[in-house]
């Protein structure tokens, strides 16, 4: 006869687990380790993620795999054949969904983008959750510039490219924005989808709805710090002059995932320039 499998993590199991983490263990491994222990997956993979993110990620229902209802925009295969060239695939990581993607923009074109944004910098603002208007706030230490869709030749191609890449019309996209970040500067983490709770969001949503992906492309190097990073997956890219990070922000049962929180460390050497295209659900006026 099967025996049941433990939905009860024990004290010491819960020690074991934290110190296994601490220790450098991959969870996977834990996580394996707990399954030959006849733990049932769920209740393992709960109290893993506890003991990683120190409960804030959200429970899974015990022994109830999400339904999936969502899957991932972006195409499988190591390369990304989008018009006029092969992006390469470096990095993916599944939930939430993320990619590495090298050789998105020329040497030249990140040096011609420069110095396009250049001529128009102001400090970037963020969505304040009440009005919905753009404020200028210290948790976004950046400088940015805005363009609009295909306002130029060289804004056309990103635009054509990304939209390739993000698998969307380019009728879905926001414009632009470059963001420059001097040593000490940072975004720290936040979500890019709009709160749906938030007054200030309602604004967005009415015009073109929610967000459903980010690409920031890396238009130079750093000399140190700026990474883009994930805490609550434990995830952190080191920016290269060139590549693009991908994203989604929708959690397999179709909801807005908690696991896609992400910012912009400090720049602690050098200076930081990034490009950024946002797409939302339906195609957006602008
Ligand atoms: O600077 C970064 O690495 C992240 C930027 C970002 O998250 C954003 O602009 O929404
Ligand atoms: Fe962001």
């Amino acid at each position: 006869m099967e025996a049941r499998l433990h939905t009860k993590i024990t004290p010491d199991w819960h020690r074991w687990i934290g110190e296994s983490l601490a220790a450098g263990h991959a969870p996977a491994d834990v996580l394996g380790i707990m399954k030959q222990n006849r733990f049932d997956e769920w209740a393992a993979r709960d109290a893993i993620a506890e003991a990683l993110f120190g409960g804030i990620a959200p429970r899974q229902p015990a022994q109830a795999p999400e339904p999936a209802t969502f899957s991932s925009r972006l195409e499988d295969g190591h390369v990304l054949y989008v018009g006029d060239r092969g992006v390469r695939v470096l990095v993916r990581v599944s939930r939430p969904t993320i990619a590495v993607l090298d050789g998105v923009l020329d040497p030249v074109e990140c040096d011609q983008l420069r110095s396009l944004a250049t001529t128009r910098l102001a400090r970037s603002e963020v969505v304040s959750p009440g009005t919905g208007i753009g404020v200028v706030q210290d948790i976004r230490t950046s400088e940015g510039a805005n363009f609009g869709r295909s306002e130029n030749e060289l804004i056309a191609r990103v635009d054509a490219r990304a939209a390739a890449i993000m698998r969307m019309t380019e009728d879905h996209g926001e414009g632009l924005q470059a963001m420059r970040y001097g040593v000490g500067a940072q975004y720290v983490p936040h979500f890019d989808f709009f709160p749906p709770d938030d007054p200030g969001s309602q604004s967005h949503l009415k015009n073109g709805g929610q967000r459903v992906s980010t690409l920031i492309m890396y238009l130079n190097d750093v000399e140190a710090g700026g990474e883009t990073v994930f805490p609550r997956i434990d995830f952190s890219y080191v920016p290269r002059k060139g590549q693009a990070l991908y994203f989604e922000y929708t959690a397999p049962d179709g909801s807005l995932d908690p696991l896609s929180l992400h910012g912009g460390a400090p720049v602690v050497r050098g200076e930081k320039w990034i490009l950024t295209k946002w797409m939302r659900e339906r195609s957006f006026p602008g």
